[in-house]
């Protein structure tokens, strides 16, 4: 179980000032890196995403899984884990949804319109995906490799993913989804109020992560592990449910687009710090990380390409 008395770091990006070149950022840069080496992950408080949204965003979430399995079927995609994922046995309470295109994604739920939710959703990811892009930079720039900001940026899409976990109605603890590390690029992940997700230490204790309306929670995928040959961590994370109250979250995950090659940059390359992965793409990769074997594998990235 998550240890009491750990937390994970919380850093601040409300601060007006906060733009490339000033003291207050530099500051905040260093933060980020420093918990990104010793975590893979931190808080962020961004007040930049109003009260009414943060509100709105949990109401919308309901209202979608609240809607007969039936219609939340019709969302389906070719790529794995964008669909709807749920009424699985080994995670009995989780299903999510991914949304790449919000209009459409409400057109197929709600043919006959429904703005409200559109626009919440719309409105909230362009929000938060910049806190995706200054996190981005200053890892850039704290790893000395700002020459690579522009192709970098391009080479990643956003996906949002909202999920819904059932209470257990017991007070004993239940999986809701298990032990894993994120693939993509960066994770942002939002929740109510119902604590369940807990992140693993590099020294392997589980630290339970306590939501706050204006936290977010910021992690490395394996992707940003893999290009940056490292130097940052990606952590493993899951969700445990007790009680009875559903637990909603939604997740901005920034994806390598297809076609894009994963190539550690030679900065980041050295005696001290070998190559750890050869070049690949992230959408073959996702072929073989989806099959039995690797499911099975403690790091599907390393059996696939690993140097
Ligand atoms: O629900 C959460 O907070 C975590 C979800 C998660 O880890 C994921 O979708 O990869
Ligand atoms: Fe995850």
């Amino acid at each position: 179980m998550g240890s009491e008395n750990m937390k994970l770091p919380n850093i601040d990006f409300s601060h007006e000032d906060l733009k490339p070149g000033t003291l207050v950022w530099n500051q905040v840069k260093g933060q980020v890196h420093k918990a990104l080496v010793e975590f893979g992950c931190f808080e962020a408080s961004f007040d930049k995403i109003s009260i009414h949204l943060r509100n709105s965003i949990f109401e919308s979430l309901q209202e979608l899984f609240d809607l007969p399995l039936q219609t939340k079927l019709r969302n389906i995609s070719k790529k794995p884990f964008h669909g709807y994922v749920g009424q699985y046995p080994a995670a009995p309470l989780y299903e999510s949804m991914g949304i790449d295109d919000v209009e459409k994604f409400t057109q197929i739920i709600w043919p006959q319109g429904n703005p409200s939710f559109c626009k919440t959703i719309q409105s909230y990811s362009e929000q938060l995906s910049e806190l995706d892009q200054t996190i981005r930079k200053m890892i850039l720039e704290s790893l000395g490799i700002e020459k690579y900001m522009d192709e970098h940026m391009n080479s990643t899409n956003y996906l949002l993913r909202v999920m819904k976990y059932k209470g257990p109605q017991t007070s004993e603890i239940k999986i809701g989804l298990k032990t894993h590390t994120d693939i993509n690029t960066v994770t942002i992940l939002y929740q109510n109020q119902v604590t369940g997700l807990e992140v693993l230490t590099r020294d392997g204790q589980w630290i339970n992560v306590e939501p706050t309306p204006n936290t977010f929670i910021v992690m490395i995928g394996d992707s940003l592990y893999a290009w940056v040959n490292g130097r940052l961590h990606s952590p493993y994370h899951r969700v445990m449910m007790k009680g009875n109250e559903a637990r909603y979250s939604v997740g901005l995950f920034s994806i390598p687009k297809a076609g894009y090659t994963i190539k550690a940059p030679e900065e980041l390359v050295d005696d001290e710090h070998p190559l750890l992965f050869k070049p690949f793409d992230h959408v073959e990769f996702l072929a073989f990380y989806y099959t039995e074997e690797g499911q099975r594998c403690a790091s599907a990235l390393k059996t696939y390409c690993g140097a």
